[in-house]
């Protein structure tokens, strides 16, 4: 199997901070691979040191190249800040990139792939976020490349929007398209992804398919109850029960065999297969805990990322800080795409 990309020991610092801090990864060709984490884990550098528009040390190879002098051809980069001429429309913005290259695809297929054929004349100014998302990623795909690099590809898009990138995305992977893309979101990664990396503080903390990760950190099913803290007489008058403080609350549940954990005003009782659900709730009435509502959960990839890291990948992980490096490569990575006239090919996004 063709490694698409390789990174060995990668490491990025900006002045005293530690972005990469030792990554090694590979993705075979064809495969979806994601890399998910808080704001601030390392996606981003991650990506620029994959496509080479960042300085590192450490080596990275693309298709067994240095991502400098992999053919562009090859390559649809699509950076997390691009803003393309906002005075073209989404046809002649895709048709522009189009342009750059030798053989490029047809420009109305690849609208019609984002979704995009019926707002194709509208000006970039005027589409919505979620549209100007789908323009920007339909300007990777124009040179029907063997990489696709996406830096959270669906940010602003609709639940819908993201279904159809979705379908894309696994589309032309099974074509042989390799997509290496970042994201928040561990549904999508879940959904999407054949490996998914979790990146923590710079670090590669896991890496395996979603449902590897779930099976061996995931932890068990569990019912989460929302307790009532607050003494309400609407519960007490309808179902006579009282609210004790959580202590309480878990102490009595405990004392009926369940493994209960104590979070704030959640009761997390551990180890619960479906059909037990009903003997759950009627553990809670007859140890009177009054709840708001509660919950059966699956484990799922943001249990892992909590298992693994210590870090909750929802919470917004760590403020990023202002940039202090003022590198150029660094500038440069955040400008639209310029037309190569030598190689008559364009780098969407680097
Ligand atoms: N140009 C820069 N100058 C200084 N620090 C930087 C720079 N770029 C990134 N960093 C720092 O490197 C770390 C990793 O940032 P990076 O943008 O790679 O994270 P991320 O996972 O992509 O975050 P987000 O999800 O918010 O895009 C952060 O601590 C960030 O503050």
């Amino acid at each position: 199997m063709e490694r698409a990309l390789v990174a060995e020991d990668v490491r990025r610092e900006y002045g005293d901070r530690v972005a990469l801090d030792g990554v090694s990864l590979s993705v075979d060709a064809g495969e979806v691979f994601a890399l998910v984490g808080p704001n601030g884990a390392g996606k981003t550098t991650l990506v620029r040191a994959l496509t080479g528009t960042t300085d590192i040390d450490g080596e990275v190879s693309v298709f067994g190249e240095s991502p400098a002098t992999v053919a562009k051809s090859r390559l649809g980069v699509l950076p997390q800040e691009f803003t393309p001429p906002e005075r073209l429309s989404a046809r002649e913005l895709v048709a522009y990139y189009a342009g750059l290259y030798d053989d490029p695809r047809d420009v109305e297929n690849v609208l019609a792939d984002v979704g995009l054929a019926d707002t194709a004349d509208t000006h970039y100014e005027n589409l919505s976020g979620g549209q100007r998302r789908r323009t920007c990623v339909g300007a990777t795909l124009v040179n029907d490349p063997d990489l696709l690099v996406l830096d959270e590809p669906t940010t602003g898009i609709d639940p819908a929007g993201r279904r159809d990138l979705r379908r894309l995305l696994a589309d032309l992977a099974d074509g042989g398209t390799t997509v290496l893309l970042t994201t928040h979101d561990m549904t999508e990664a879940e959904r999407l992804a054949d490996r998914v990396g979790l990146l923590a503080d710079g670090r590669l903390a896991a890496v395996d398919s979603p449902a590897a990760l779930v099976a061996e950190h995931g932890g068990e099913n569990r019912i989460v109850v929302d307790l009532v803290t607050e003494p309400s007489e609407d519960v007490a008058a309808t179902s006579g029960a009282t609210a004790p403080s959580p202590a309480a609350a878990a102490d009595a549940l405990d004392e009926t065999g369940h493994r209960v954990e104590l979070r704030d005003t959640e009761l997390v009782i551990h180890g619960i297969a479906a059909e037990e659900i009903g003997s759950v709730v009627d553990d809670l009435e007859d140890t009177g805990i009054a709840y708001d509502g509660l919950e059966w959960r699956q484990p799922d990839l943001e249990d892992v990322y909590l298992a693994v890291t210590g870090q909750a990948v929802t919470g917004g992980g760590e403020p990023i800080a202002e940039s202090t490096d003022t590198d150029s490569d660094d500038t440069e990575a955040e400008t639209p795409a310029k037309p190569s006239a030598s190689e008559g090919e364009t780098e969407v996004a680097q």
